[in-house]
């Protein structure tokens, strides 16, 4: 893995610079707008368990539980199959979950749903471990058909984005800009 030092300044700005935005933030308000209006009507009364799937989650979640205005739970993983590359490697658990999930429907928060594999392992994590419903909600959904399994999806889906490279709004490239305020693609890639 190289370390930040190995980026300069000079360099991480220019990938922004160079960068195409496939999505600007107003875009990107509108589809949590949609999202959380979805999980309004859905899960008011369901008192459900929110996951944020650290680190790419962190902000989606942020900008979605104020908009959740009814009892819930919000707490966090830790999933990375990514770390520093563009490529996804073996699912690596930095923080499993610890609180009782029995019988409690489940809301995992992620930025995006690239091939599905990390979704698909942390729902499978929250059924083990007793919960009833798990519902998945995405920012991203980038389109290819490289998905963990034909025709997956998440059930709460803020934008679909061609298959590029991604970064923003949670998503990182070599580890910076997940601050980036919209969704933006690596030039070239
Ligand atoms: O659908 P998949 O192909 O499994 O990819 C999606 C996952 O990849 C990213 O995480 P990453 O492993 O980069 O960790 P991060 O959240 O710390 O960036 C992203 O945040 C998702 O969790
Ligand atoms: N960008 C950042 N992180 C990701 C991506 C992406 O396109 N796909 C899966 N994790």
């Amino acid at each position: 893995m190289q370390s930040p030092h190995e980026h300069t300044r000079e360099d991480l700005q220019k990938v922004f610079d160079e960068a195409d935005c496939l999505c600007d933030e107003a875009q990107v308000q509108e589809a949590i707008d949609r999202m959380a209006a979805a999980l309004r009507t859905d899960l008011a009364d369901q008192n459900p368990l929110l996951f944020c799937v650290m680190n790419g989650g962190l902000i989606l979640t942020g900008q979605l539980l104020p908009r959740l205005p009814f009892p819930l739970q919000a707490e966090y993983l830790h999933a990375t199959r990514y770390r520093q590359e563009t490529t996804g490697g073996i699912l690596e658990w930095k923080l499993r979950p610890d609180v009782d999930m029995q019988n409690r429907t489940v809301v995992i928060v992620d930025d995006i749903l690239d091939e599905g594999t990390t979704l698909n392992a942390i729902a499978d994590y929250c059924r083990a471990h007793g919960a009833v419903d798990v519902r998945t909600a995405v920012l991203i959904d980038k389109q290819h058909d490289r998905k963990a399994r034909p025709g997956l999806k998440a059930d709460y889906t803020g934008l679909e984005v061609e298959d590029r490279f991604l970064f923003g709004y949670g998503m990182d490239y070599k580890g910076y800009w997940r601050n980036a305020p919209g969704i933006y693609a690596v030039k070239g890639l």
